[in-house]
């Protein structure tokens, strides 16, 4: 029977997360860590512990059909590659940043400097956009600390907490892009592998919708159902049901976790009691 290649993170920040889907997706994989390959036990699928910065090169070699990434290296260095699904989790973004004490009003004040990087096509790419000269510097790692030893005025990488930037006494003035993990494709992907790459993708979304959604019960007097349940979307639309006591009903339904507490605001207002909230495992749409 023929499997899904997907290639993820062998260490560094985005292991732990990929795995953690896999498994939420209901996929167990034999061993890990030491090997470079494992199967699943229960999904058609194979697993390549790789390199991050390798990974764009695999997907296009086609050597594996999909891949856990962060975007911000497929804009790098695979725009053939085809993004299928952003994961929601190593969010950072892809920023410049110069010495706290320099002054910088816009872009063009980039014009003439050198700028050191892991990301030079990114750069390049913004330069261009931005009709700045400046000199790149590819630096693999540690780049913050460029400026700091003379070797650039300037550097580009990933700004998380801005934490790194303020041990080295840098500020960050302009952001090329916002990143998080995605799930990408690689263009040689055949038709019959495609199918289960389907089945993989719509896990996912299933994990990430119910991660990402909050199961909502409360009670309410029978003459606020109205307004209650317009406040409450739901699925379709909300379940009620009654409660042993005469002119109550209960309500249930699912909010989006980023709206939640204004809806939950609503809710006390319109005259709802004892609301509960339970995560959800999965939601399958
Ligand atoms: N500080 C951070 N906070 C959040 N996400 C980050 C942070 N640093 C990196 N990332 C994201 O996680 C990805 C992996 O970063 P990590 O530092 O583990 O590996 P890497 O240096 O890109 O790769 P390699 O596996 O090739 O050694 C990055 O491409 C980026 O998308
Ligand atoms: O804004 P912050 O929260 O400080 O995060 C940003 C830092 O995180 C990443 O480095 P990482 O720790 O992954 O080390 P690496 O350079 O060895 O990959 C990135 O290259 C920055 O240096
Ligand atoms: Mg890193």
């Amino acid at each position: 029977m023929q499997k899904l290649k997907i290639a993820i993170q062998k260490s560094g920040r985005l292991n732990e997360d990929s795995l953690n889907l896999l498994k939420d997706c209901g996929i167990s994989i034999d061993n890990g860590k030491d090997q470079l390959k494992a199967d699943a036990r229960n999904f058609p699928l194979e697993v390549f512990y790789l390199r991050n910065g390798d990974i764009p090169q695999y997907l296009k070699d086609g050597v594996v059909d999909c891949a856990i990434i962060g975007e911000n290296v497929l804009v790098e260095k695979g725009q053939d590659i085809s993004m299928k699904e952003r994961l929601g989790f190593s969010t950072c973004r892809v920023s410049i940043a110069v010495p706290k004490e320099s002054e910088y009003s816009n872009s063009g004040d980039l014009n003439g400097k050198r700028i050191a990087t892991s990301y030079p096509e990114t750069v390049k790419t913004y330069l261009k956009k931005n009709n700045i000269e400046a000199d790149i510097h590819i630096i693999n790692g540690s780049v913050e600390i460029a400026p700091n030893i003379g070797l650039a005025d300037a550097i580009c990488d990933i700004v998380s907490s801005g934490s790194t930037l303020f041990k080295n006494n840098l500020k960050e003035v302009e952001v090329l892009m916002k990143s998080e993990a995605v799930l990408a494709v690689s263009p040689s992907i055949t038709s019959e592998i495609s199918t289960i790459l389907d089945k993989l993708q719509f896990r996912i979304a299933s994990v990430l919708k119910g991660k990402n959604s909050r199961y909502v019960l409360l009670n309410a007097p029978n003459e606020k159902l109205e307004e209650i349940t317009q406040i409450l979307p739901g699925m379709k639309s909300p379940t009620i049901l009654p409660l042993a006591e005469e002119g109550w009903s209960s309500i249930h339904s699912v909010v989006d976790q980023d709206k939640f507490w204004d809806i939950i605001d609503q809710l006390k207002e319109a005259g709802a009691q004892g609301i509960l909230v339970c995560p959800i495992e999965k939601m399958v749409l």
